[in-house]
């Protein structure tokens, strides 16, 4: 388990988005492997009392490959010539939405799990009662194990695109999933595209790095975006935004690759894959980035720190933690560790103890 993911065993309630490049293959067709295995995945997890909302995306794509094919098995040759007509992406998510489900309701049955399908718009989050009643209904689903499936329903949202729309609450599924995690206290949000995470540049580009937990102070300036899927809504600049604004909140989000048949199991076990967004993260960095200057400086203060520890016990507790960070190279520490040693003792307490998943009473490091 990597040390900053130990929170994961207290995971309960999760929500999984999984994009229109998971959902899809490159021929627009639905990606029925992939959602295979992310439904056998979801199973699992409910099998083992976790309690999942799934939003996903897809139904414009797939209604788009639909209505396009039936055009061409329809048409003349002297149509086929004609510049094609653009499809009206309302359209598109009528159709698709129905081919989406039909197959998340025949995988989910096939594996035992009841599903349930919502379809929302901004204005469902808009009216409070509506808001609570839709929260109250998910609640009592996830009692009942059943795993309820959202997507946007774009086939009636009077939204003109995304991003536009300043007044909008939400403006993809990213940005929905988001909404939704705080709106029933979600322990987790794992948003599932067609790369590894975020990454330093466009993940085409050699140079570009997978950010393994991001951390707004240092990456928000440094982070370049590329273009987005073929079909994604909103791109990974919308997965970033909504992860930074669920993790402020207090929701930690990973972001992950939903082409691997096994990565929302990983992420729960606590395995570093996909780019962790967790409020504390500015508090963490590996003990390898900060150079044996600053170490030796961070551990100076950390102890003079720690002596102004009025607790006996505590204290020790904590110089045990703070000795076996520096002895072990591989253990996790401050993003900056003169800075954290530098705050205030009560916060470093609190940084160590989660960094480490000890928790007062149940450590056993000293
Ligand atoms: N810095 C970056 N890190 C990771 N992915 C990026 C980055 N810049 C652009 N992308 C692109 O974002 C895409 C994922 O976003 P999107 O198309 O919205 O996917 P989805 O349909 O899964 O929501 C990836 O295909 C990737 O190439
Ligand atoms: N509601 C749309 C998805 C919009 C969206 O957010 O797409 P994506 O960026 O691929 O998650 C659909 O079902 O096609």
């Amino acid at each position: 388990m990597d040390p900053t993911r130990a929170f994961m065993t207290d995971v309960k309630r999760l929500i999984v988005k999984v994009g229109t490049a998971v959902v899809t293959r490159h021929d627009g067709r639905l990606a029925v492997g992939r959602l295979g295995a992310l439904c056998e995945q979801l199973k699992e997890l409910n099998s083992h009392g976790y309690e999942i909302v799934l939003v996903t995306s897809g139904a414009v794509g797939l209604g788009r490959q639909r209505l396009r094919y039936r055009k061409l098995v329809n048409s003349s040759l002297a149509d086929l010539q004609n510049p094609p007509v653009e499809l009206d992406g309302k359209a598109c998510a009528a159709v698709g939405q129905n081919s989406l489900m039909a197959l998340y309701d025949t995988l989910f049955s096939q594996l035992d799990v009841t599903s349930s399908q919502h379809l929302v718009t901004d204005t469902d989050f808009r009216n409070d009662s509506c808001r609570t009643q839709l929260s109250e209904t998910v609640k009592s689903l996830l009692a009942l194990k059943v795993i309820p499936v959202f997507n946007e329903n774009d086939a009636v949202s009077t939204r003109r695109a995304p991003y536009e729309d300043s007044s909008g609450i939400f403006w993809d599924n990213d940005s929905l999933a988001g909404l939704l995690a705080t709106e029933v206290k979600a322990d987790l949000l794992v948003l599932l595209s067609d790369v590894e995470g975020l990454y330093s540049g466009p993940p085409s580009d050699p140079g570009s790095k997978l950010i393994h937990t991001y951390i707004q102070e240092k990456h928000q300036a440094e982070i370049t975006f590329g273009d987005k899927s073929r079909l994604g809504r909103g791109g990974m600049t919308a997965k970033v935004d909504a992860a930074v604004c669920a993790a402020s909140s207090g929701i930690p989000v990973v972001i992950t690759s939903g082409y691997a048949t096994d990565n929302i199991i990983k992420v729960l076990e606590g395995k570093p894959v996909g780019t962790l967004f967790h409020k504390d993260a500015h508090l963490w960095t590996s003990v390898k980035e900060v150079s044996a200057r600053e170490m030796a400086v961070a551990a100076r203060e950390c102890s003079r720190r720690l002596q102004t520890i009025k607790s006996e016990d505590r204290r020790k507790l904590l110089l045990g933690i703070a000795d076996a960070l520096q002895a072990n190279e591989s253990s996790i520490m401050a993003e900056n560790a003169a800075d954290v040693a530098a705050a205030e003792a009560e916060g470093y307490e609190k940084a160590l103890i989660s960094r480490l998943a000890l928790k007062p009473g149940k450590a056993s490091i000293c």
